[in-house]
């Protein structure tokens, strides 16, 4: 059984794989929603990961607007933490909640196409929407895809792409519904009040005031882009509220709405 609806495709962040209950919640959720004949797409990051790999290996972190400058001596750290250990964590709590799951990257089966974005952020990757024969086989088997940000160039080099950007190419890819969850609520105003809505203009002012800062301005400006492309919302909101993720079941509007 599956329903008309687009391919819900929900981008999780990497605190979430610290927080084993969060987790849980997020696949008993899925696995409702999966349940209801609608299509799911998993895609993650793994920052916190990354970061702690990183220190325990003696290396820095560097982000330049949000994005981490990636050399060639990180990579093997990066598709360890990412492609690895947060995709098989996450596996593992699909897996608990009885969904079926594929872990994968960007790179499988061609599903993305991916370049060097700025040789000042070293290997991290830009990408585009590349085959969606291999995911869209998951899908039809009623299997839950769960994917990490890694991407590799025609070349065959492996590259480290911001987790929210990831997400974004994807629904682009199978014209799916984007819901970015974080760990808040959803964009937050100067006094921490969450935004219910936000259109281009608004974003800028934001961003400029330095409202709208680091990894939340990187989110943001993904979703914008997104939604305009496509022509519709995409939702900014929290795995960390079991209300948010109930709404998100029943097909309502949550956190923030990111406009065309
Ligand atoms: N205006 C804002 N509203 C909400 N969060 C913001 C805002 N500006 C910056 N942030 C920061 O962005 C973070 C979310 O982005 P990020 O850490 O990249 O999340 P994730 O790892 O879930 O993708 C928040 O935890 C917060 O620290
Ligand atoms: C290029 C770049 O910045 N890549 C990100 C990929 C992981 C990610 O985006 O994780 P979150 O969703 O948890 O932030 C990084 O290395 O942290």
């Amino acid at each position: 059984m599956t329903t008309n609806k687009p391919v819900l495709v929900l981008k999780v962040g990497g605190a979430l794989l610290q927080c084993e209950m969060g987790m849980a919640r997020l696949m008993r959720t899925a696995a409702q929603i999966l349940a209801q004949g609608q299509q799911v797409i998993v895609v993650h990051g793994g920052g916190v990961l990354v970061d702690q790999q990183l220190a325990a290996n003696g290396m820095e972190t560097i982000k330049l607007d949000g994005l981490r400058v990636t050399p060639a001596e990180q990579i093997p750290i990066v598709v360890g933490a990412l492609a690895g250990t947060s995709n098989k964590i996450l596996q593992g709590a699909a897996t608990q909640a009885g969904i079926t799951c594929v872990g994968m990257s960007l790179a499988d089966g061609n599903t993305v196409s991916a370049r060097i974005k700025d040789e000042r952020l070293g290997f991290v990757g830009e990408v585009a929407p590349g085959d969606a024969t291999y995911l869209k086989f998951i899908l039809s088997q009623g299997w839950l895809p769960i994917c990490s940000s890694i991407a590799m160039t025609d070349q065959g080099q492996m590259l480290n792409v911001n987790a929210d950007q990831a997400a974004t190419v994807l629904a682009k890819l199978v014209g799916g519904k984007l819901v970015l969850l974080s760990d808040v609520s959803g964009v937050l105003d100067g006094k921490g009040q969450l935004i219910p809505s936000l259109d281009q203009a608004q974003i800028q002012h934001l961003v400029q005031q330095g409202v709208i800062e680091k990894g939340m301005k990187v989110k943001v400006e993904a979703a914008l882009e997104v939604a305009q492309s496509m022509g519709q919302a995409v939702q900014v909101a929290s795995w960390r509220d079991a209300e948010q993720l109930l709404a998100l079941a029943r097909g309502e509007a949550v956190g923030t709405q990111i406009q065309p």
